[in-house]
């Protein structure tokens, strides 16, 4: 039979590792879930069991740990100095895949922070290859929602269309956004804030005639503000809330009343790119 080893990779997934910054009174934390994915010369592990190039997930997740210990100035420059670390101390790893989701805590006084659990958070992927990262952010659940100047109107109606036209609903999201840095000269914390401000001003000033229309403009003020970044990817599902037929109990309902729907949602996808 014909059989052959196809892509693979491995690594340690989600090591939690928290940095408390303790130069004064008035603390920081860095709260991250790191995830190592790393490929190269591994055939062998897969085809015979050799395991002389494998550099094992328990030591990528001490790494982790050892170099946290270092500082970490940001999610994006600790993936960098990992993958830069796995690829250029082993000789059979060739790519890293550094996954940093980062969680942000609500500072309540010098060493004391509250978190929501889940919720928003940002991304940042940090592929090393060739000696240099390639670095793409982003963020996941952020909630934004204008409870005016969104449309729907003027889509196909064919026989299986009963939506009815919409000229003044809620219009909900919960963003999942990646962009990409062509450069990595990049001062990589206010960029995540930029990036972040640019969504949502963008969400905000958008008289929305569809949630597609309202994606691309959110791509598009990411760009027109970093000029590193060389393409946006949305995904925003529509969370629909429906008007309630208040009728049946002789109330009108002029925009006040809705039901927010669960399932199913429109789920629109689009990347923008820099021309
Ligand atoms: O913004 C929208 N885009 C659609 O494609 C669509 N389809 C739908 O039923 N409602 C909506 N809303």
């Amino acid at each position: 039979m014909a059989i052959e080893l196809g892509s693979n990779r491995y690594g340690k997934a989600e090591t939690r590792v928290v940095r408390v910054v303790r130069d004064s009174e008035r603390h920081e934390i860095v709260d991250l879930n790191v995830s190592v994915a790393l490929a190269g010369d591994l055939d062998d592990t897969h085809l015979t069991g050799a395991n002389d190039k494998v550099l094992p997930t328990d030591t990528q997740k001490n790494t982790v740990f050892a170099f946290a210990r270092d500082g970490i100035e940001s999610a994006e420059e600790f993936g960098a100095r990992l993958g830069e670390h796995f690829t250029g101390s082993q000789e059979s790893i060739d790519r890293a895949t550094v996954t940093l989701q980062e969680y942000t805590w609500t500072r309540h006084g010098d060493h004391t922070f509250s978190r929501g659990d889940g919720g928003e958070h940002k991304q940042a992927t940090v592929v090393y290859e060739n000696g240099r990262p390639d670095v793409t952010v982003g963020l996941r659940d952020l909630l934004v929602l204008n409870s005016t100047d969104s449309e729907f109107t003027g889509y196909i109606v064919d026989e299986y269309t009963t939506l009815a036209p919409a000229t003044d609903r809620i219009l909900a999201t919960a963003v999942t956004a990646d962009w990409h840095f062509s450069e990595t000269d990049v001062d990589w914390n206010k960029a995540y804030t930029a990036a972040r401000t640019a969504l949502i001003e963008a969400f905000r000033d958008t008289y929305s005639l569809s949630l597609q229309q309202t994606l691309y403009a959110m791509g598009a003020k990411v760009i027109e503000v970093l000029p590193q970044v060389d393409r946006v990817t949305l995904t925003l599902p529509n969370k629909h809330h429906f008007l309630v037929d208040l009728e049946p109990f002789e109330l009108d309902n002029p925009g006040l009343v809705f039901f927010a729907a669960d399932r199913p949602y429109g789920l629109i996808e689009g990347t923008v790119e820099r021309r």
